[in-house]
């Protein structure tokens, strides 16, 4: 079978075969009625500013899918944050991309949705390790859309090996649960004995600490077995025996480090959210996150006509008029006509990313890290 898991070919996106049925039948009623007419479109999530920022990613993939098209192509930077007004702007004649409607978004809102969550994650421990584990929440073909948000956003690794592959990144972990019960309780020596002398010696050592007994007492137990071998333990305590985790996390430091294990990091996961983090971030090395990122809600955006002919258009709800954003000294998000004066401390935002067809933008996924946690910064990011 040339399609087994009946997902949507590359090929299919790139001819404009993705898209919702409505669009084809538009084109069949342009046609018919001889229309074509040359507009401006643009991509919004809110109107006006909202006071909550997102990230935008996914826009390496859409200059992709407008390479070869008679169009011009504006768009922010690949993670950069926006908060209202245009993430990018089509100019050109109408048939050149109406069928591109559907994975234009999709490139988009999903991919977005993913890095604002990670982000939030990274900035709610800023010094520890967080890695991107929730590929097993996520249909496979979108694996390597969830961990390139992850390290946009700014996590420090991710779990899927095939996305590794793809990102030229070498996916990483710890240790799951099934291996601990393939040898089974009272044999978890022997399974992180097993782990240390199988595995190449590039893989951290992190024993897994949760699975039959309290973390404390199989910390104890991984440090006394593999001793300077052990570079950590994970700590997944499932919710329903968590309690005080905080408390749980301090315990295992004090008594590993009563013992001279003062090198063991801790590792957290399982269910963890940016309040969950925050109070564990001066107390666990590191975190492993996985549902608050692929959980997260797509942003929202549309595509709408906002110039026909050169004239303003636009539907009920809708701005009419070609835009521009701005960022504003103050960290501010400022959105206006193109045809009005910018404000005075305004940086433009929206760039070239395709003119007539061709890609004019390098994508450096280190650049858009910078860029995402600088905005960040700049604009005061905080979901807390
Ligand atoms: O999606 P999240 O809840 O944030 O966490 C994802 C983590 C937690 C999960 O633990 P288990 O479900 O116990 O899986 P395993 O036994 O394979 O560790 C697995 O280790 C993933 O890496």
């Amino acid at each position: 079978m040339s399609n087994p898991f009946e997902t949507v070919p590359a090929t299919a996106i790139l001819e404009g075969d993705a898209t919702d049925a409505y669009f084809e039948r538009t084109r069949a009623t342009l046609e018919h009625a001889g229309k074509n007419p040359r507009v401006v479109a643009e991509v919004t999530a809110d109107q006006f500013p909202t006071g909550e920022f997102d990230v935008f990613t996914g826009v390496k993939d859409v200059a992709t899918l407008f390479e070869g098209r008679g169009v011009d192509v504006d768009a922010l930077p690949d993670g950069q944050l926006f908060d209202g007004g245009p993430v990018l702007r089509i100019e050109g004649p109408y048939l050149a991309f109406a069928e591109l409607e559907t994975s234009l978004l999709g490139f988009l809102s999903q991919p977005s949705g993913f890095a604002t969550a990670a982000l939030e994650a990274r900035l709610a421990a800023p010094e520890s390790l967080v890695l991107s584990f929730g590929a097993r929440h996520v249909h496979p073909s979108i694996a390597t859309t969830v961990e390139r948000a992850a390290l946009l956003a700014g996590l420090d690794g991710f779990s899927h090996v095939a996305a590794g592959e793809i990102l030229g990144r070498e996916a990483g972990g710890t240790m799951p649960h099934a291996l601990m019960f393939c040898f089974g309780e009272g044999n978890q020596a022997e399974a992180w004995t097993a782990f240390d002398e199988a595995v190449g010696e590039e893989v951290p050592r992190i024993a897994l600490v949760d699975t039959f007994w309290d973390e404390k007492s199989e910390s104890l137990l991984a440090a006394e077995t593999l001793g300077d071998d052990l570079d950590g333990v994970r700590i997944d305590t499932t919710s329903s025996r968590r309690g005080d985790f905080r408390h749980i996390i301090r315990e295992v430091r004090w008594e590993l480090d009563a013992r001279g294990h003062e090198d063991v990091d801790i590792f957290c996961s399982g269910g963890l959210e940016p309040e969950t983090i925050r109070p564990l971030r001066d107390v666990a090395d590191g975190f492993g996150v996985g549902s608050h990122i692929t959980g997260a809600d797509s942003v929202d955006f549309s595509l709408d006509i906002v110039e026909i002919e050169g004239k303003p258009i636009s539907k009920r709800g809708k701005l009419s008029g070609v835009k521009e954003v701005y960022r504003t000294a103050d960290g501010g998000h400022h959105v206006a006509l193109a045809d009005r004066e910018e404000p005075s401390d305004g940086e433009l935002l929206l760039e070239p990313l395709v003119r007539d067809g061709e890609i004019i933008r390098e994508f450096e996924l280190a650049d858009a890290t910078d860029r995402c946690l600088a905005d960040a910064e700049a604009v005061g990011f905080d979901r807390s």
